[in-house]
């Protein structure tokens, strides 16, 4: 026995107080004084059923907060080299690891564009075709972890510049795809290959981009039509429901995508791309060999020396080289939109057609269907001109080429102190060409040309065809819609959750309900 004042002590101690005041140490804890009811929850199976269900609630949130948490995500990279007539550029794309058969969304990470002109100018030096492809090369290794170099696939795929170059010295486009090749194989890339696309491919695998980038192949919504301006060639692509494939089968891609079927209509013009279209409107104003021409799709003022041996190299034009003509010609701008239309028409051919219908040049096209999206050379030349909005009526664009087009080359140079010269020159012959493609060639209507957006890209990816090439070649369409689970993983851990919450209280209430001990009246004791 100890004299004690409320000091503490440690269990297995206890002190209980006397009525004299003074206070014992025990090992036997003292009578609670003033409990005098027993609760009749506080039975064993209750406690049990208590922890077990406080147990099981605490592991079910849990699991739902861990699995649900927001877990590092690991991506997988492809890579294009998108070797164009006027330039080659770079895109590397990435996609979810962990999405089973690669269905993960694809989108762009990172483009790069090339230095200089396109692979086919260096038909008389190839090797620096390959050369030219390093600097976008070596940033590339920094963009894809090094885990991933080796399994990420890297194809080059070239359009009209290497399909003219071809077309005209086989020898030399080998060449270039040798060398260019070769500069490929030497970065720590999985290299799938350098090839020309054929302009079907090109055409359909923009129109697959588009649309795969709108979401509207897995939703299996009504498809946007492709329009694609490049340098030298030109495409059109579009479902139409009245497309009858026998009246020209070279014109049809099938597709099975996502569990749907798509006949696509798609032509490519080559030629027709913006560049070679103004050669071939200059050869059509240099017929005769002229030492000057007044070309009224360049401003008034405009006034440059042109070569013919330059002016006719090309294969588009090649063959209406006049005879002997002077070296040079003054080319000398006039600013006429309507005259220039006029220049323009005449690179078409709308005489003959042995089909139903036609675009030009005898090329079969079916009605046009649906809505646009229209992009590389639509896009950047109608963002110079103010003219993207859709809601811009088709008179009024052609009004607004006109007061372009009018207007002298000196304010011009004034007005755009930053934008290369060559390309400010000719935006009032490209705006002028777009108009006349689409309308004349192409059969837009002052109605439908609304149905036209220009677009450089979809939710942060260029449109072009480069996405929808990969998405071929590594097959990461499906062609039938993946069985995917009733719920989403969220959703399910909720579900689960919720259902366990309320069993647990079932469980409860139906003890307190059916068990006669629960609802005994409390004790006092
Ligand atoms: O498909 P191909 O015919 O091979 O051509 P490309 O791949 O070189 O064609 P692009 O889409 O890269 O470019 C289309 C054209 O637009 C031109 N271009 C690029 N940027 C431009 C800009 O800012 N303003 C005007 N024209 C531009 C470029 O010189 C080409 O003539």
């Amino acid at each position: 026995m100890f004299f004690c004042q409320c000091a503490p002590v440690f269990p297995p101690f206890f002190l209980s107080r006397q009525p004299s005041g003074l206070c014992f140490l025990s090992v036997f804890p003292p009578p609670l004084p003033e409990m005098k009811e027993k609760n009749p929850w506080h039975t064993p199976a209750t406690i049990i059923i208590t922890v077990i269900g406080v147990i099981a609630i605490v592991a079910l949130v849990t699991v739902a907060v861990l699995q649900n948490r927001p877990v590092l995500q690991k991506y997988k990279y492809g890579i294009v080299l998108d070797a164009g007539s006027s330039h080659t550029a770079l895109y590397i794309y990435e996609w979810p690891a962990e999405k089973d058969n690669n269905t993960g969304r694809v989108e762009q990470k990172y483009s790069c564009k090339v230095k200089g002109k396109g692979i086919s100018s260096y038909a008389n030096t190839p090797e620096k075709a390959g050369e030219s492809l390093n600097e976008c090369m070596q940033e590339s290794v920094k963009q894809v972890p090094k885990e991933r170099h080796h399994e990420t696939p890297l194809y080059l795929g070239a359009t009209a510049g290497m399909r003219l170059l071809n077309l005209e010295n086989s020898l030399a486009s080998d060449k270039v795809f040798q060398a260019v090749e070769k500069a490929l194989q030497g970065f720590p890339f999985s290299f799938q290959g350098a090839r020309i696309l054929s302009g079907q491919e090109e055409g359909a695998f923009g129109w697959v981009t588009v649309n795969y980038l709108d979401d509207r192949l897995k939703q299996g919504l009504e498809t946007t039509g492709a329009l694609d301006l490049g340098g030298a060639s030109t495409q059109i692509s579009f479902v139409s429901d009245n497309y009858d494939i026998s009246e020209s089968p070279s014109n049809s891609v099938t597709f099975r995508l996502y569990g749907n079927d798509y006949n696509l209509y798609t032509h490519s013009f080559l030629c027709y791309g913006k560049d070679q279209a103004l050669l071939m409107a200059l050869a059509h104003q240099t017929k005769s060999g002229p030492k000057t021409i007044v070309d009224p799709c360049f401003h008034p003022g405009y006034l440059e020396q042109k070569q013919y041996s330059v002016l006719y190299d090309s294969p588009c034009v090649s063959a209406r080289k006049p005879q002997n003509p002077t070296t040079t010609f003054s080319h000398t701008g006039a600013g006429n939109f309507t005259q220039c239309q006029d220049v323009v028409k005449k690179v078409f051919n709308f005489t003959s057609c042995q089909y139903s219908r036609c675009s030009f040049n005898d090329v079969f096209q079916p009605p046009l269907q649906g809505t646009y999206g229209a992009f590389s050379a639509y896009y950047f030349v109608m963002d110079f001109l103010n003219l993207t909005d859709a809601s811009t009526p088709l008179e009024t664009v052609k009004q607004k080429l006109a007061s372009y087009c009018a207007t002298p080359w000196n304010q011009i140079v004034q007005q755009h102190p930053t934008i290369k010269v060559k390309y400010l020159s000719e935006y009032c012959f490209s705006g002028t060409y777009i108009v006349t493609l689409l309308t004349e060639g192409y059969n837009f209507t002052s109605e439908s040309y609304a149905n036209i957006n220009f677009i450089k890209e979809i939710k942060g990816s260029d449109a072009g065809w480069t996405l929808g090439y990969m998405l071929n070649l590594t097959n990461m369409i499906p062609a039938e819609a993946p069985d995917l689970p009733p719920l989403p993983h969220a959703g399910y851990v909720s579900v689960v959750t919720i259902t366990a919450l309320l069993l647990f209280v079932l469980v409860i209430l139906s003890l307190f309900c059916f068990c006669p001990g629960f609802k005994k009246q409390p004790h006092i004791v």
